[in-house]
């Protein structure tokens, strides 16, 4: 997927993104990191096609995503929002179904497939036993994989998350960052997730991008771009950046 030269103003007064240019690997995990308001879910946004930006373009198989059909395009990329409002008394499964839609044709529909599709994405976010579970009956961390089993369904190359550890516990964050990793690694799923945890970021990401004030400040692997002057620069933060043998390189803030 190749971003270019994007431009989007929500006011029409400041660039909320600023000439923004990257590309994003496919099968690679590519995190979005920076300091609130600047611009990272407004780029996930531009990238899944939630918002259309006044110049610039994303092209997806050299094609512009714009081009696509609403369809089409659902199938090559899924979203995970941050919050989701859904009826709670809908059943798992039911939920899980709706990834499906952009398979369905209006008199042509293939039971079977959907169904092979429901049942890898629920047992994929180990999900099985909870299926006719209504959402309500969830926890915060069971929740958030239904909204990715969701995504899978619709069985799209590329994973879009805003935020997905957000209001979890710090084991179920590891759960489901790990769930990210082996759905990247088994199943080639290129994935695209803002993160507001550095060391996260560190730890599962091939490719980071840091943004700041709308635009890309830098990009490239984790401990290229996660350096001590530029948190500082970025965040306001002093911190010491090290590595340990066995859980790499982390991030320690050590005052503002
Ligand atoms: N729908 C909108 N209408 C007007 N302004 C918006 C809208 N969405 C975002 N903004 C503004 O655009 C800027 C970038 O917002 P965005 O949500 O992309 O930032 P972010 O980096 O994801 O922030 P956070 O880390 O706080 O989630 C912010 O100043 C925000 O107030």
């Amino acid at each position: 997927m190749k971003v270019s030269q994007i431009e989007l103003s929500y006011d029409q007064k400041k660039n909320h993104l600023d000439g923004v240019t990257t590309s994003l690997e496919k099968g690679k995990i590519t995190t979005i990191i920076g300091p609130n308001g600047c611009g990272k879910s407004t780029l996930l946004s531009v990238i899944s096609r939630n918002n259309a930006p006044q110049q610039g373009s994303v092209t997806l198989e050299q094609k512009d995503i714009m081009a696509y059909k609403a369809k089409e395009f659902a199938k090559k990329l899924a979203i995970v929002y941050q919050q989701n409002t859904v009826p709670q008394d809908i059943t798992i499964e039911k939920l899980v179904a709706y990834g499906r839609v952009p398979h369905q044709q209006l008199m042509k529909k293939n039971a079977e497939e959907d169904e092979e599709a429901v049942n890898w994405a629920l047992t994929a976010t180990n999900l099985m036993q909870k299926r006719t579970c209504k959402l309500e009956a969830l926890s915060g961390g069971e929740r958030q994989r239904v909204w990715i089993a969701m995504a899978l369904a619709q069985k799209s190359s590329i994973l879009c998350l805003d935020e997905p550890t957000t209001y979890l516990d710090i084991f179920y964050q590891i759960e489901l960052l790990e769930l990210v990793k082996k759905l990247n690694e088994e199943n080639s799923l290129t994935i695209v997730m803002v993160l507001h945890d550095i060391n996260q970021a560190i730890k599962y990401s091939d490719h980071i991008i840091l943004m700041k004030d709308g635009k890309i400040l830098c990009e490239g692997s984790p401990i290229e771009t996660v350096t001590v002057d530029r948190v500082k620069e970025v965040y306001g933060v002093e911190v010491i950046i090290e590595t340990h043998e066995s859980a790499g390189t982390y991030m320690v803030p050590v005052s503002i």
